[in-house]
């Protein structure tokens, strides 16, 4: 078995070096990187044939921010042929390659959470009653997104961190105040594991139960949208009307709402707080995708009005709400990923904000569901286009109906400060874009472009 003081730790930054960038989870893509360094290299056991290190990695930018990456590796003496997609160029020709990929690693997680133990530094923690059992088989989730999460023995999805920040991290803390709520509209947490302790804490993982028999809100969404555009009929006749999906999704965001107000509490703050670094936020964006420039003089105006709309009310928010971070289960909606925007810090990700910002978030989303499909399409007319925007529409409005339902209020009647934060998203979105998937920049730039229309000169 290869021996851990064979590998050398400068080796294995080098080799981070060129192979972190290309995770689809790096969040400091696009910035040049100054230094790398693996600062926490702990032993977290081995398998037959397997052994496992969980590497913190430092990664300082050119310009000096600082982010930490949680790096699980798997070593091996010999290559195996389905980790080669997942393997680090190393020059010493070892066999080293991201342990989530790798079934026999997953399972020496699975069963440090069944024993609720910790290994050096690392701790395992559980809820009371969890009963995790030993020996459950995983299997990483096929989606890549800001983290990396897998599912063990079919019953619970473990999440493991990526990007790592000192401190309570939200999605545990929001998902264990709304475990008090006995909210119905997660999934359950049922552990989670740390390193550290009292100021130093970071939280590394969680593990909730899986809803095994769910589709995500997106694709949901999407097969709606898919079956409109492929005909001529209105939506109201359609099987695949998702309107009343759309209300019931309302609702259940109002009721979580509801239950992280009663838990964690709210603040009356004057709404200019909460706008007004919307404004620096799209300035800044301008220097990442320059077709916003010509969108400033609007946006500065729709942000004044917004700051003039008093006193609003604050509280605990989910922070990033969109169709992806919904599942439809027969009975009901479920929220994931109380993380927040991945973009944030985490002190802004735990601040408190206007609910608005996740209903802005969500109509966001069924904007970007009614026009993904138009993407490239040279044949799309403007009645598709029409039919699209109708799609949205119909359902922003069906949201709404459900979340004022169950809030008692109405998020329509703060309409100013719904736009500021809708562009604020769709900005946030260009960047992401931008950064992440060029091609689908066009989708939150036609947004832009009705939020704050260009002046050009
Ligand atoms: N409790 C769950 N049950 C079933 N699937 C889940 C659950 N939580 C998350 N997922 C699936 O895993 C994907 C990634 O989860 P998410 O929490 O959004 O991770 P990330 O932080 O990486 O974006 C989701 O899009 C969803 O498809
Ligand atoms: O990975 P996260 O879920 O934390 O979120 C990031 O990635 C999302 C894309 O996967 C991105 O969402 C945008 O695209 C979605 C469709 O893929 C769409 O439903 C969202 O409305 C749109 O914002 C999200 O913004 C980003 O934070």
């Amino acid at each position: 078995m290869t021996d851990k003081a064979n590998v050398d730790t400068e080796a294995l930054e080098q080799a981070l070096l060129s192979w972190l960038p290309q995770q689809r989870w790096f969040a400091a893509k696009g910035a040049a990187i100054a230094s790398l360094n693996i600062v926490a290299r702990v032993d977290l056991g081995s398998r037959p044939g397997v052994r496992v290190e969980h590497l913190l990695v430092d990664v300082e930018s050119v310009g000096g921010d600082v982010q930490q990456y949680q790096v699980p590796l798997g070593f091996r003496d010999a290559p195996a042929e389905d980790l080669m997609a997942w393997s680090l160029p190393l020059s010493t020709g070892q066999f080293v390659y991201d342990g989530l990929r790798d079934a026999e690693i997953i399972a020496l997680y699975s069963d440090a959470l069944a024993s609720a133990g910790s290994i050096g530094p690392i701790d395992f923690r559980t809820v009371p009653g969890a009963g995790i059992d030993i020996g459950m088989v995983g299997r990483v989730l096929g989606a890549e997104q800001s983290n990396t999460s897998v599912i063990l023995g079919e019953v619970l999805l473990l999440k493991l961190f990526r990007r790592i920040s000192t401190g309570i991290n939200p999605d545990i803390e929001l998902h264990r105040a709304l475990a008090k709520a006995d909210c119905t509209y997660v999934a359950p947490l049922r552990a989670w594991i740390e390193t550290g302790s009292d100021g130093e804490l970071s939280m590394l993982g969680m593990a909730q139960d899986f809803a095994a028999d769910s589709d995500e809100g997106w694709t949901t969404a999407l097969a709606s949208v898919r079956d409109l555009l492929a005909g001529d009929r209105v939506p109201e006749e359609m099987d695949s009307d998702f309107a009343p999906e759309a209300r019931e999704l309302g609702a259940a965001v109002a009721h979580v709402h509801a239950d992280l107000a009663r838990e964690l509490g709210t603040d009356e703050r004057d709404a200019s707080s909460t706008v007004a670094d919307i404004l620096g936020r799209v300035e800044g964006a301008v220097a990442v995708v320059p077709e916003l420039a010509e969108h400033l003089p609007a946006a500065r105006e729709l942000i004044a009005r917004a700051e003039a709309s008093g006193p609003t009310s604050m509280q605990r928010i989910h922070g990033d709400l969109h169709l992806g971070q919904v599942l439809r289960t027969p009975s009901t909606w479920l929220l994931i990923d109380f993380e927040g925007e991945p973009a944030k810090s985490l002190d802004e990700r735990r601040r408190m904000d206007s609910p608005l910002r996740d209903v802005a978030g969500m109509l966001r989303s069924f904007d970007y569901a009614a026009h993904h499909l138009l993407l490239g399409d040279a044949d799309a007319t403007d009645e598709t286009y029409a039919r699209a925007s109708a799609w949205a529409a119909r359902n922003s409005e069906a949201f709404c109906d459900g979340y004022a339902e169950v809030a008692g209020h109405d998020p329509r009647d703060h309409a100013t400060l719904l736009g500021a934060y809708e562009l604020d998203k769709a900005v946030y979105e260009a960047v992401y874009e931008a950064r992440n998937r060029p091609t689908w920049l066009d989708l939150p730039m036609r947004a832009v472009g009705r939020l704050a229309p260009p002046v050009r000169a």
